[in-house]
């Protein structure tokens, strides 16, 4: 499968009392990759919210990714990203077999991005790019280091990080696969409006 176009990522925050229905209108603008992402502790929540994301994503026929735990991945059946704090590569890969998706956070980092590499990632995640009010005060991370990874680094490059529909062109058209997305898509005061910007950040792989 080519991993290429828009990643959204869910926020348990910015969706309250509207989740399903977001998740849904991105879905129907076009997901190459969909990230259940919640920060909570709550086992249960979790896994009834993944287990509705994984049926979606079914009949959307999108990958479904979980953030930071692959125990939970494995037991949905499908893949996993990992921050540098979330558990090494190498046993998520054994538990989730070769077919998955695992990405790997390598901040802006080509080091960390080579390392992924020979762990098995599938892709790389750099960021962030732009401030951004979902997760303000990462390292960041600029087109320079883009460059760079495109020539070392034979993996899908996924960028991250305060991306909008008006600052994501240079970002794909400097090799950015996938542009990793939260409140520039579901920051939106509609389904209709989700549904809009998953389309238009899609047509930015189309004329790159
Ligand atoms: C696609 C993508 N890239 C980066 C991250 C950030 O992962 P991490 O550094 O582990 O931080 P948290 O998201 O877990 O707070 C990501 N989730 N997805
Ligand atoms: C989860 C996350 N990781 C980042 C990194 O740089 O690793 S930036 C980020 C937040 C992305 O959300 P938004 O699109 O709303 O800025
Ligand atoms: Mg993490």
């Amino acid at each position: 499968m080519k991993l290429r176009g828009l990643y959204a990522i869910t926020d348990s925050q910015l969706l309250a009392g509207k989740f399903l229905p977001y998740v849904e209108a991105a879905l129907e603008g076009g997901v190459t990759l969909l990230q259940y992402r919640d920060k909570s502790q709550d086992d249960s929540r979790r896994l009834r919210e993944a287990e509705a994301l994984a049926e979606l994503c079914e009949r959307y026929k999108t990958q479904l990714i979980i953030n930071d735990d692959a125990e939970l991945a494995a037991r949905l059946g499908v893949g996993v990203h990992l921050g540098q704090t979330d558990g090494p590569l190498t046993p998520a890969r054994t538990l989730l077999g070769r077919n998955a998706i695992i990405g790997s956070t390598c901040h802006a980092q080509l080091d960390l991005a080579e390392q992924a590499a020979r762990e098995g990632a599938s892709y790389v995640a750099f960021g962030r790019f732009f401030n951004s009010v979902t997760k303000p005060g990462v390292p960041a991370a600029d087109i320079a280091l883009l460059e760079q990874a495109r020539t070392r680094i034979k993996l899908p490059i996924c960028v991250i990080g305060g991306i909008t529909l008006d600052n994501a062109a240079p970002l794909v058209a400097h090799g950015a696969s996938l542009l990793a997305v939260i409140h520039g898509l579901f920051g939106a005061d509609s389904t209709q409006e989700v549904t809009r910007r998953a389309r238009a950040f899609n047509a930015l792989f189309a004329s790159a």
